[in-house]
Order: C-alpha cells, then structure tokens, then sequence
C-alpha cells in the first residue's frame, strides 16, 4: 500500500465524522471516555479510531483488543474495520470478554495448573456438577436448589471473591450452605481440568495478577484496548481491563450510563462514572448530536429518562427532523395487540417497506408466543434473535411431551424426554432398561414403566423413582380420560409432575423465565379451550397437540421477503431499525412486577430509553387492556413510560371508557384489517366475537387460492378442519386450518 493510498483512504476515514467524533477518533496515546447517548456514533467512533490507528500505523492489527457485549457486535466491528481498512485484519482481537479471556487462557492456565485442553463447561454443566456437590454434602436440595447456590456462587466470583473470600463473610445460614458448596465445586472443577463461565474471567485475572511477566506481555502487546457497552461491565471485567491497559493508559471506552440494564447480573454503573477518577487526565469527549432518530423520538426518549434520579444530563439534538408522532395504541387484549401490530407490518410492508428494517421489541420471552403465533397465519416472515422461538424452548417441549404421553402411551421419545424432567433420579441406564423390556415384553412404554419390579436389572432406587414418576402420571392418565378443559389438564401436569415446583425452587432468572413461558402454554391453551366456534369437533387434547404441531411446524417459510426481526428488550441493546414495535407497556409488564415490588425501577426505565432509541423513523407503543396471566385475564394499567413521554409528541387512540365494543373499535382508522386477501368466515378475530364461527367446508378436489401461496388444490381434508393444499406455483403442499388461513374456493 503506498502512502498516498493511505492518506486517500484516511480522509475518506475521516469525511464521515463530525467535530467531536473525529477529536476521538484522531486522539493519540492515553485514555478516552466518550459517555453519550444512543445513536451519537459511540460504536462508529471505536471503529473508526481501530481504523484510523491502522491506517495511520500507529498501531498493527495485532496490537488492538477490542471488546463488545456480543458476538454479533464483535463480527459486524470487524466488517466494517475491515472494509475501511480495506484488507484483512484477522490478527486483531475483537471479541467479547469471555472469548478473549479464554483465549488468553488456552496460552496460561497451565500456569495455575490447568491444561491446555481444559473444558468450558455450559451453565447446565456447571449446574449439574453444583447439584452433585450438593448431594456430597448432604444439604436438602428442595431447600437450597443447584440453581440458586449456583446463582449465588457466579455472583461471588464476578465480585472477585473466591470460595475462600465467601467463607469469611458469611452471614446466614444460605450463605454458610453456599459457602461449603463452593469450595467443593471449585476443587471438583480444578479437578476435572475445567472452568465455567465466570471462570474465564477470574482465572484470566488470577493469571494476570500472579504473573507479572504474563502481564507484561499482553500490556506490551495490546498497545491499544478499546470497549463497547462500557456501562455493562462488572467488576471481574474491569479489573481485567485495568490489568492489561493500566500501564499505557491507552484505554478507550465508550458508554452511556443511561442504557445500564445489566445491573442484575452485576454491572456496575460505577464502572463508567468513575471512569474520569480512575484516569483524571483522561480526554473527555461528548457527542450530541444523534445521526438514528427523528427529534420526536429523542424527545420522547429523553423525557423518559429525565425521571431517573442521578442520570448526567445529556440532550441529544438530530437534523433528521420532527418525523412522525410516536403512536401509541390502546387495544383490548394481547391478541388484539397482535393482530395490530400484523396488520401494520402488512400495510407498511405493501408501502415498499422491507420487513428487515421492522423490529418488535417486548419485556419477556413469553411474550412472544401470541404474535408469533398471529405472523404464522398471516404468513409473515420473522426471526427470534437471542431466544428460541417459543415451541422450541425446552420447557415448552416438556410439557407438551407431558401432554402427548398422555394421549400417547407408545411415545418414546416424549418418555425419555421426561422421565427425569425435573430430576427425579432417573438415570439414562435405567431409562434404557426400561425401554428394551418394553419392547422385549411387546408393552407400551407406559406400562413397562408402571411395573418397574419386572424390569429385568433395575436397581431399588430407579425402581423406586419410577413408581413415583409412574403414581403421578397414573392419576394424570385417569384426569385426561375425563376430558377436561385442556388448560386445567395441562396445569394439573406442572404441578403433580414436580415440573413448576423444580423451577420455582430454582429462584434464577432464568427459572423465572421458564415458568413465565409455561404460564404463556397455559393461555395457548385455554386459548384453545375457548374457541369451540372455530372447530367442528369439540375441543380434546388431541386437538390441541395437532393445532400446535401444525404451528410449530410453520417454519419453513422462504425470507426472500425479508424477516421481521423479535427481540427481548435486553437484546435490543446496540442496534436499530427503522420502525420499532414496543409491546406490552402495562404496569407489570413493562416495568415488570418484580422490578416494581424490588426496587429496580430506575434500571426498567434505562431499558426503555434502550427501547425508544432503537427507533430511527416509526416507533409504536401498545398496550393491551387486559393479558391472560396463567389462564386467567389481568388488567394492567398503561405503563408509566407511555405517560412519561409528553402528549404532544403522541398520536394516541386510548378511549374514554371501558366496554366499548370491539366491532367499532375494529372500524377506527389505525385499525387495519389484516391481510390483503380474502379471509373466510372472519377466522383473524377468534378472541373478538367476529364473524360468523365455522368456515367453508372444504373437500378432496377444491380449487382454491390463498392470498399469499396463489392457486391450489385440495389433497386432503383432516380432522380439526385441516385442510392439505398443493399449490400450483411450486408444487408445495401445505397444511392449514381451514378457517385460519386466508385462502378461498374458486
Ligand atoms: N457522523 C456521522 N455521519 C453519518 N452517520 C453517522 C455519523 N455518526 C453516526 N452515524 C450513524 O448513526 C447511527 C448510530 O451510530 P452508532 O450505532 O455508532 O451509535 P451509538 O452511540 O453506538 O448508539 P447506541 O448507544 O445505541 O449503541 C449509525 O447508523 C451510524 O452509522
Ligand atoms: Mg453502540
């Protein structure tokens, strides 16, 4: 590369930044803070300065360690580093913390008496091996679960306390429990050669610490460290960073105090505040003006955030212009809210709109169930990111494989599938003893399960465990046969099955996310239950599996039209869209119930500034009446943030009183009819009351089109008004419900 072709290059660098940004990216050795808010080109600073430092040859590729929250963000800084550079630069680290840790780890955790091939071990693995120490201690896991002393344990050590340091401080009986598991999970851990995730970060540390020349080494050679999403970092993490970068200072960091929303994990907010005691001579740069957002959208934000105590004042300005009013939307229940936010994507997506450019943003995981079940019918292409579509999550397959066993007693695979789920002491010998006398003896799995003493083989304590499993499943077996409404049935499975009891012992984020999603499965079921209109047949359990399988399998869409992007609010963090969907803004959603009772109100309100600035052109705040809640129907209040953001920058359609009729509601204007097509029988409206119940009745042999597949003959006609189609276009077969999908006779 000649030196002409680089100062071409560098200007070009350059041109792309304004006053400020470009100070920060030019700024030479020493430390850097640039604490400002969304959208101000924080992100595209760090990567232009990792360019600028090449570039310029200040610095070679190997020389930078750059640091970002996810994966994600690691692969699209090297993208675009790559492309200004305009070569490879495979020697640079970009990465998250734990990736970078555990490659600095591979090199020197012999040092602390580790191999090289040292595990990692998953937060399953690392729960299991907690859950074994537990039981050598002889502590009584139904009072202290593995998931809970687990919790505990990683919080520790990203506090930097080891077992040790835990034991001096404890002060309760919990802590003293915890306290004894830990050092016996530590020494099993070294023992089996293997680290969990916080290992990576606390034995990075101790390597750092321990060994001066190690230390030396990585500051000589990270020449230059620079960090993403500084407001997130927790303690292990900065006193890593402090390691590495303490000497040469060249430590640059870029945050935004008011996005901190991983306070519950343990960052420290302070990280980023105290930035300035830590390196008073650091070069301060602010950034305010915002390159994402309309004005109206940044006001919003802003007057949200104003309601935090504490928060550095930071007015961000836009040239973008006023756009449109935030439009916030009242509707009757979460279908209704579904439906909504289908019809708009529909509408704007026939405007010319990609669906790549919409997002859909909500609290929890489980709410994603109803919209995504509302995209399928309506044939809209989407993607989860940082989460599993709903029926593929783990405790979803678990019930659903509880309920299927009960219809199915020959099922296999849903046996083995919860057999020991929740951990009941059955192991993966006997489970497959079972499963060979079974087909040995010419039984169903159920029955050679119900009769464990004849299963050649079997141990006393499996023997035991499978009379207690089978006891349960028994009394569940006679409660099906009596048909009742699905949701009391599937309620009665988490409970005898020790299924919800586990999870709530569990007292983790995570178990209370899972049991949010069953609670989610409940609705879906006394959805089902209550939508005899819809179905020729009445409502069995049977039906329910079939109706959810044939959602569950919708997957194999084509994106060629691109895929509306669902996301949790906690993910959002970095990206942006041009329109934005915020769902759920109910007291107790969003702020959630445990964050108002808990005190977490402010760090709920900096997840709804993160919300709000993800936003460039269109943002939608809706809220629903009422939401089911395990089955039965809660009213939330309008969420605080929606009132928070000023009148006069909303487009608002709430109505003055309760038991306004949902017909008239549909009539109004931002209510758009979903889908362009013709739709039999009013099928959308199957929470409302609209239409007529039942559809056309199909037969063998129909012509038919759908509004979105074009025209097709009928292959087959299933129970549950299941219709199979070919279509002519090509030559796809496809199930649908009848008087779900938008498809007509000819
Ligand atoms: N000087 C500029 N000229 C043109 N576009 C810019 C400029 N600075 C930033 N942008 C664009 O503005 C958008 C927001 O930038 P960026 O994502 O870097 O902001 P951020 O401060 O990191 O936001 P967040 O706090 O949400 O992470 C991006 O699309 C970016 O390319
Ligand atoms: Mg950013």
């Amino acid at each position: 590369m000649s030196a002409n072709a680089h100062v071409a290059d560098l200007d070009a660098l350059l041109a792309g930044l304004n006053e400020p940004q470009r100070e920060a990216v030019v700024h030479g050795e020493g430390p850097l803070l640039i604490l400002a808010g969304a959208g101000s080109g924080k992100t595209r600073v760090l990567t232009h300065r990792i360019a600028y430092l090449v570039g310029t040859g200040q610095a070679r590729p190997d020389e930078i360690l750059a640091i970002t929250f996810t994966n994600k963000a690691a692969q699209e800084m090297r993208e675009r580093v790559e492309m200004l550079v305009g070569r490879r630069t495979r020697a640079m680290w970009v990465m998250t913390f734990h990736s970078a840790c555990a490659r600095m780890l591979r090199a020197d955790a012999h040092r602390l008496g580790y191999t090289r091939q040292f595990t990692i071990y998953d937060q399953s693995d690392a729960r299991r091996l907690v859950k074994r120490a537990i039981e050598e201690l002889d502590v009584d896991p139904k009072r202290f679960t593995p998931g809970a002393i687990h919790h505990e344990i990683s919080d520790a050590k990203n506090k930097l306390r080891d077992a040790e340091a835990y034991a001096q401080m404890v002060g309760s009986f919990f802590e003293q429990t915890v306290a004894d598991v830990y050092k016996l999970y530590e020494s099993e851990l070294h023992r089996m050669n293997a680290m969990d995730f916080d290992d990576l970060l606390v034995r990075a540390v101790n390597v750092l610490e321990l060994f001066p020349e190690v230390r030396r080494r990585y500051a000589d050679n990270f020449r230059h460290v620079l960090v993403d999403e500084y407001q997130d970092t927790n303690h292990v993490q900065y006193r890593w960073l402090q390691l590495i970068a303490g000497e040469h200072r060249n430590l640059a960091v870029v945050g935004d105090d008011s996005q901190s929303i991983y306070g519950f994990r343990g960052a420290d907010i302070r990280n980023i505040l105290d930035f300035e005691d830590d390196f008073p001579d650091a070069k301060v740069v602010k950034l305010e003006q915002n390159y994402r957002s309309t004005q109206t959208i940044l006001d919003a934000a802003n007057a949200v955030i104003r309601n935090n105590r504490g928060q550095r004042e930071k007015e961000l300005w836009t040239d973008l212009g006023i756009g449109d009013p935030i439009k916030v939307r009242e509707l009757d229940d979460e279908h209704a809210e579904a439906r909504f936010v289908a019809g708009e994507i529909e509408r704007i997506v026939d405007e010319g709109v990609s669906r790549n450019e919409i997002a859909v943003f909500y609290r929890t995981n489980a709410q994603s169930r109803v919209l995504e079940d509302t995209l399928v019918r309506a044939q809209i292409g989407y993607q989860v990111i940082g989460g599993t579509k709903f029926y593929e999550r783990a405790e979803i397959k678990d019930a659903i494989a509880y309920l299927t066993m009960l219809v199915n007693p020959q099922d296999v695979v849903s046996f083995t599938r919860i057999a020991n789920s929740p951990r009941r002491g059955i192991g993966q010998t006997s489970l497959s003893r079972v499963i060979s006398w079974a087909n040995t003896a010419g039984i169903t799995i159920w029955e050679a399960a119900l009769e464990p003493d004849s299963v050649p083989g079997l141990g006393t304590a499996a023997r035991k465990s499978f009379h207690r499993f089978m006891g349960a499943m028994r009394i569940l077996g006679e409660r099906a046969a009596a048909n009742p409404p699905v949701s009391e049935l599937l309620k009665e499975v988490l409970s005898e099955s020790g299924y919800l009891e586990a999870l709530e012992a569990d007292r983790t984020i995570e178990s209370q996310g899972r049991i949010e999603n069953l609670e989610e499965l409940v609705n879906v079921a006394a959805e089902y239950d209550g939508s005899v209109d819809l179905r020729e047949e009445a409502p069995s359990l049977a039906g329910f599996l079939q109706q959810i399988a044939l959602v569950a399998d919708a997957d194999g869409r084509r994106d060629d039209e691109g895929l509306v992007t669902l996301m949790t609010l906690h993910n959002a963090k970095g990206l942006e869209y041009p329109i934005v969907f915020l769902l759920g803004c109910e007291e107790g959603v969003f702020p959630h119930q445990r964050a108002i009772e808990e005190g977490g109100l402010e760090e709920e309100r900096r997840l709804a500034y993160v919300g709000l600035t993800r936003a460039m052109r269109d943002l939608y705040m809706t809220y629903a009446r009422t939401r089911a809640v395990f089955g039965s129907r809660s009213y939330g209040a309008r969420s605080r943030f929606v009132d928070e953001v000023p009148i006069g920058l909303t487009d608002r359609n709430e109505r003055p009183s309760l038991g306004v009729g949902s017909a008239r509601e549909r009539a109004t204007s931002w209510s758009t009819p979903l889908g362009s097509g013709p739709i039999p029988g009013g099928g959308w409206d199957s929470g409302g009351g609209g239409g007529g119940g039942g559809g056309e009745a199909y037969r063998m042999g129909d012509d038919v089109v759908h509004a979105a597949f074009g025209e097709g003959v009928v292959i087959a006609v299933e129970s549950g008004g299941i219709v199979v189609i070919r279509f002519a276009r090509d030559g796809s077969e496809r199930k649908l419900v009848a008087d779900l999908a938008p498809i007509e006779k000819r």
